[in-house]
């Protein structure tokens, strides 16, 4: 596809000999030798670049340069310069003009300046539409009073260095939080790292977090730079922190007092400018009365505190969630679904969520996978919800035998444990009272399952 250029000047006899050179050269090119009227054509038609004479009667080319800047900037535009307006033509880039050629220059330099101005801009509106979807993935969706602060707070601290401790249930948003202020922030083209230190057993939560050199213990193979040396100029997102041993605890108050780390097997420590987001589903406060967890680690961390509320807490966000990850899943598996209907989402607004938005989001993908239908109905939404019942749905059990509808509550009051407790067996284990053996044959026999569940 030939690339379209807007070229406006009142030399009609230059205007129409570029015009031709340009086609020549696989350009598609509009003319105009009248000023105001080229306004008009550049507000109702798409162009790739504009070629603009500097002097002009009537209207100069840096008042309608103006004008077009007013109307978009993401389409270049090269001044042409005619005998002694440089001055004016450095002007005009300063404005926001993208280059300038002379009449007199090599039509070739035309060409290569074009060229380039159409790469640039190219370049550009890729870069918008990754951007588009990124912001779509990661975009915070509600209306309720509770996450419209939460967005108010994100921008006023994003611009800080300030640490972060980020608090909610499983599946409410934290991970979410941390990359909108992290995404915000003047370290927005470093690196964002995360790291779940529940998921990692603490004997290597420490080389993970700080790194090790070669041989700094058995099993060092090579050196390993840790989570906090990758994250350097940018953000580290220290996922359950609750679940950090008191001596990991401690070390890393030692990184945070000093900004330095000392990687494993290395005498020196080394200087690291890591802004610090933490998050928990836990009640830290109850954790330091248990002797679990360090005060002082604390108030380091909890220097901003943004608390979300459970999905159950705020039910005026669940239609916007809803459309949200209806478009999200709709597109991605190609489907025609356009919405919902009002019966199902009632169904939506009365269910519990206690995995919370994770939870919405997997039963609005799993009707949207099964779905061939336009408007997602009640009964669509009460299948994918059967796999997962709630307390509400259960004492409607009737019809069944009494032997599977305490298999189903069996079923579901595991999988309620096993949620809270961030799926550790050995956690879940101890609060349903049997061992852990027990527990993995029902998860078996039950089908239950969370694909990155930990082993403590
Ligand atoms: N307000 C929201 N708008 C859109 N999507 C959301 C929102 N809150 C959460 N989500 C989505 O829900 C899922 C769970 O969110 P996230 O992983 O951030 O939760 P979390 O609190 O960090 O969970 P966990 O404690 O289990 O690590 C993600 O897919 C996330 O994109």
């Amino acid at each position: 596809m030939a690339f379209k250029v807007f070229l406006i000047d009142d030399d009609v006899v230059y205007l129409k000999s570029l015009k031709e050179f340009l086609e020549v050269n696989n350009f598609q090119a509009e003319i105009s030798s009248n000023p105001r009227k080229a306004v008009a054509t550049f507000q109702n038609k798409e162009f790739d670049c504009v070629l603009l004479d500097l002097k002009m009667p009537g209207l100069d080319g840096i008042q309608l340069l103006e004008k077009f800047l007013e109307i978009r900037t993401d389409v270049p535009i090269i001044m042409v310069s005619g005998e002694g307006t440089i001055p004016l033509a450095i002007k005009a880039i300063r404005m926001g003009a993208y280059d300038f050629i002379e009449k007199s220059d090599d039509p070739n330099r035309i060409l290569i300046t074009l060229s380039n101005a159409i790469e640039k801009r190219k370049l550009f509106l890729e870069k918008s539409v990754l951007k588009a979807q990124i912001d779509e993935t990661y975009s915070i969706v509600g209306q309720s009073e509770a996450i419209q602060k939460i967005l108010d707070k994100i921008e006023m601290v994003a611009r800080s260095n300030a640490k972060v401790l980020i608090t909610g249930e499983s599946g409410t948003g934290k991970e979410l939080v941390a990359r909108a202020i992290h995404n915000n922030s003047l370290r927005a083209g470093k690196p964002f790292v995360k790291i779940n230190c529940a998921a990692i057993p603490s004997m290597l939560l420490e080389s993970e977090l700080f790194g090790h050199k070669k041989g700094a213990f058995t099993g060092a193979h090579q050196d390993y730079k840790g989570k906090f040396l990758v994250a350097d100029g940018g953000t580290l997102f220290l996922d359950e922190i609750g679940d950090m041993s008191p001596e990991l605890q401690a070390k890393l108050l030692r990184v945070l007092e000093n900004n330095e780390v000392e990687v494993i097997g290395n005498p020196l420590p080394i200087k690291v400018d890591v802004r610090l987001i933490a998050a928990t589903n836990q009640n830290l406060p109850q954790l330091i009365r248990d002797g679990k967890f360090r005060e002082d680690l604390f108030h380091r961390l909890n220097v901003i505190q943004v608390h979300i509320p459970p999905l159950r807490e705020r039910p005026e966000d669940i239609p916007p969630l809803a459309d949200h990850f209806i478009k999200m899943f709709a597109q991605t598996y190609n489907k025609p679904v356009r919405g919902i209907s009002e019966q199902a989402l009632q169904i939506l607004k009365q269910n519990e969520w206690t995995g919370n938005i994770r939870e919405l989001r997997n039963v609005i993908e799993k009707v949207i996978v099964l779905t061939d239908k336009e408007i997602i109905d009640a009964q669509e939404i009460n299948e994918a919800l059967g796999s997962a019942p709630t307390a509400q749905r259960l004492s409607f059990s009737n019809g069944k035998s009494l032997k599977k509808a305490l298999e189903e509550y069996e079923k579901f009051y595991i999988e309620q444990t096993l949620k809270q407790h961030s799926w550790k067996i050995l956690d879940s284990a101890k609060a349903l009272d049997i061992d852990r053996t027990a527990l993995f044959r029902k998860m078996r026999k039950f089908g239950i399952q969370k694909d990155d569940y930990v082993r403590s």
